[in-house]
């Protein structure tokens, strides 16, 4: 069983002595975001109006995976040395029957899924993330069911003539099952994060947060629709915990589920927008068709109108033609005939002056049609807020409240992990009741750069966060040159980041990057065909060095078990996954072409003492993948262990210290030069010569023969099973250095590996 994870008093991860731990694992699986059965990825055309009339009879079960399948998977992560997983899944794939229609099969297979993880080698630490991309499928992303759309009024299959949303879906030929026209032109690379700025998302974002104080006129059973939908929202995610504990309560006993994230990504929709007229100008993202707010109120209303178009170029998003955009007599809002079926489906007794077949914000008196023809905006500051920091100190600590207490109710050990919205700071919460000593906070980073243009800029860079929160008076002024400054600049970001919520939460709070990612699919695809992953290998590399310089936990964005070359992860034309069943047989060509170098002549093995866990030595406080059968020299030892499949492996296969006998200093992974170093301040307590440090050091780059080691003091024992290494050291500040030596070229430049070593480190 793993051990508890507890939380150091400067808020890092530990274990029950106070030795950190850290987290490592991936996003499982991006498969979640849509159904199973029927197979609804977004590349499913929408031919005709089942899209919409069956959304409430899906079922996700086999997302994440299908059982069966469970085992492979888990193993396969663990050869990375992984011990943590962030399990997406969506209030859609909860509740998509109806309001308080649970799909408890769905929950069941879920229950299934965490059991089985849990049984695979010492388990995993598994944590819920109640997943949402731009609020929903129905309006280009993932989330929620297709009822809360009907729920503020909207119809979703008008969404296209009005641009309320742009969906993958509607940009695949339903003959050829391809992209229409090329890929630029019809749904460019990223585009789905537009979504958060039309008419759809903004405003169930807008009503979600901030329904009471923006939209009171929008009541259902007596409810504002703020307090509907997060109590919808909440009871979905609690039911779901609830079910788990009541079906394998064993799953929290033995650490096994360690605690639940709230809403990923949160929106602040329209709240905080100072002049609905006009594309504000702190947006960084403009791309396809960008109307203001009030254009989207107007097509929303099936009133042409000509607005602004943007496109990718070399300098960022620029100005293109604008375009007109006629909805032929459609509107995004459910008519009265509609909606009256709708509400008598759902049982909704909606307030009488909420009229149908009308934007919500007309009937809020935001803006009006003068004369039967003339839209005139009427309140362009009506969300307007004194400062940017509104939103998130009030419209996101009540909804936060709300989930805190729920889950609080249910449990006080597991961790609630607060997210903000994406790339900002958490709200100040210091000194506040819903901040309790098992609370983590949630960090998102993805460079801005490498997702806009899918390749490795290794000359151009941006600091994408400093960009994001405006520290910069001249956005010119966020540029970075070379690869050199680009990695030191994303480092800087993650640990600013750090600085940041630390700064608002309190040094207790830890912070975890619950994801961070690249895209796959770099330089159109070509590593697809040449099978070079460079790019990828250097853009991850990248943030492998920024997150372990500041020791810090981390689920990669993603596995997806269901990876393709030609639709990636099946959503929205994304493709970060680091795995894939498309690139095995890529693996095993690289294998055939690179031999395995033959091992180095005796006298110039490193001097460290191996162990495997026959010859006693204790096992690892680790989930790794113990690996007993394999010979380790042999050359086909790599493939026994199965990483075929993996991507820029060189750069996801890192070492790190899995539990460090102090407390973490600096680390680096120097993937040229494949040598490790840590530093540490290591414990001063009586047992400080029987409790070791325990570092991954993985064969894939440091073959157990040819290991040299260098260290402030200590001794060391490597197992090869685990390919841990165990080193007893000294209190105070230590290091270590790992090198992998070559045939070819000695180590470390200009030193002796043999007086690197200290007399403690034996040839076995
Ligand atoms: C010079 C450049 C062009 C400057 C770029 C500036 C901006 C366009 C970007 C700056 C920050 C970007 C946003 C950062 C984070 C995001 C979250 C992300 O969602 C999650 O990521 C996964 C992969 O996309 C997804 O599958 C998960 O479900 C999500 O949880 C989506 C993109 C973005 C909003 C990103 C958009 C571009 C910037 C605003």
């Amino acid at each position: 069983m793993p051990a508890k994870i507890h939380i150091s008093a400067d808020g890092q991860f530990c274990d029950k002595d106070g030795n950190e731990i850290q987290l490592r694992g991936v996003n499982l699986d991006p498969s979640v975001k849509i159904p199973a059965k029927p197979f609804l990825s977004t590349h499913a055309p929408i031919e005709n109006d089942t899209f919409f009339e069956d959304a409430d009879k899906v079922s996700f079960i086999n997302h994440p995976l299908v059982l069966d399948d469970i085992e492979q998977h888990i193993i396969r992560l663990k050869s990375l040395g992984y011990n943590t997983i962030r399990l997406p899944f969506t209030w859609e794939s909860l509740e998509h029957a109806g309001p308080g229609q649970y799909d408890f099969d769905y929950m069941d297979y879920i229950v299934e899924v965490l059991t089985r993880i849990n049984s695979v080698q010492q388990g995993m630490y598994i944590y819920l993330d109640p997943h949402q991309d731009v609020w929903s499928r129905f309006s280009g992303g993932s989330g929620a069911p297709l009822w809360t759309l009907y729920c503020a009024g909207f119809q979703p299959a008008n969404f296209l003539a009005t641009d309320a949303a742009i969906l993958h879906n509607y940009y695949i030929d339903p003959k050829t099952g391809r992209e229409v026209g090329k890929d630029e032109e019809s749904y460019p690379k990223m585009v789905w994060p537009t979504n958060y700025f039309k008419l759809a998302c903004q405003t169930m974002f807008t009503l979600f947060f901030g329904g009471k104080q923006y939209a009171p006129k929008c009541t259902i059973n007596g409810e504002n629709i703020q307090d509907y939908l997060q109590g919808r929202f909440n009871d979905a995610i609690m039911t779901l915990c609830a079910r788990i504990k009541e079906k394998a309560p064993e799953l929290f006993e033995s650490n096994c589920i360690i605690g639940l994230e709230s809403m990923n990504e949160p929106n602040c929709g329209y709240i905080g927008e100072t002049n609905l007229d006009v594309i504000p100008k702190e947006r960084n993202l403009k791309l396809g068709k960008t109307p203001t707010a009030f254009q989207s109120f107007m097509l929303g209303e099936g009133i042409e109108c000509t607005i602004d178009q943007y496109k990718r170029t070399f300098f960022g998003f620029s100005k293109g033609k604008p375009c007109t955009i006629n909805p032929k007599g459609k509107k995004a809002w459910l008519s009265a005939e509609e909606r009256d079926a709708i509400d008598a489906k759902y049982n909704w007794e909606r307030n009488p002056e909420w009229k149908p077949d009308t934007c919500i914000w007309k009937l809020h008196g935001v803006w009006e049609i003068q004369n039967g023809k003339r839209p005139v905006l009427l309140k362009p500051n009506y969300f307007s807020q004194p400062d940017a920091t509104v939103f998130i100190n009030n419209h996101f600590v009540d909804y936060y409240t709300g989930i805190y207490n729920k889950f609080r109710e249910f449990d006080q050990e597991l961790f609630i992990i607060i997210q903000p919205p994406v790339m900002k700071p958490p709200p100040n919460l210091q000194n506040s009741k819903i901040l309790d000593n098992r609370t983590i906070c949630a960090c998102h980073f993805y460079d801005g750069m490498t997702l806009m243009y899918k390749t490795w800029n290794k000359r151009i860079g941006i600091d994408t966060y400093g960009l994001v929160n405006k520290k910069y008076s001249n956005p010119a002024f966020a540029v970075v040159l070379g690869e050199n400054n680009i990695r030191k600049c994303i480092r800087k970001q993650l640990s600013e980041m750090q600085k940041d919520t630390k700064s608002m939460l309190g040094k207790k709070v830890p912070v975890f990057f619950t994801e961070i990612g690249i895209p796959f699919d770099m330089d159109d695809k070509k590593a697809y065909i040449t099978n070079d992953y460079s790019s990828q290998t250097a853009a991850l590399d990248a943030l492998g060095f920024a997150l372990e310089g500041s020791n810090l936990s981390y689920t990669l964005w993603c596995y997806c078990s269901i990876n393709s070359h030609i639709w990636g992860d099946n959503w929205n034309n994304e493709d970060f996954s680091i795995w894939s069943p498309d690139d095995k047989p890529l693996y095993h060509d690289t294998r055939a072409r690179t031999p395995t170098p033959e091992p180095s002549p005796a006298s110039t093995v490193a001097s460290v003492s191996t162990s495997t866990s026959k010859s006693g030595s204790s096992q690892p406080p680790s989930f790794i993948k113990p690996d007993n059968q394999l010979d380790l020299d042999s050359p086909s030892c790599t493939l026994k262990s199965d990483l075929s499949g993996f991507r820029a492996l060189d750069a996801i296969m890192r070492p790190f210290p899995i539990k460090i006998h102090g407390r973490f200093e600096f680390a680096e992974f120097n993937l040229c030069n494949k040598s490790y170093l840590l530093k540490l301040v290591g414990k001063t307590t009586p047992e400080q010569i029987t409790v070791p440090t325990y570092i991954f050091i993985p064969r894939h780059h440091f073959t157990p023969s040819r290991l040299s080691i260098r260290s402030s003091s200590g001794h060391y024992t490597y197992n090869t099973d685990y390919q841990v290494l165990e080193w007893f050291h000294e209190p105070g500040h230590q290091f270590i250095e790992i090198c992998a030596k070559s045939k070819s070229r000695p180590n470390t430049p200009g030193s002796d590996t043999s007086n690197d070593l200290p007399a403690e480190c034996v040839i076995s």
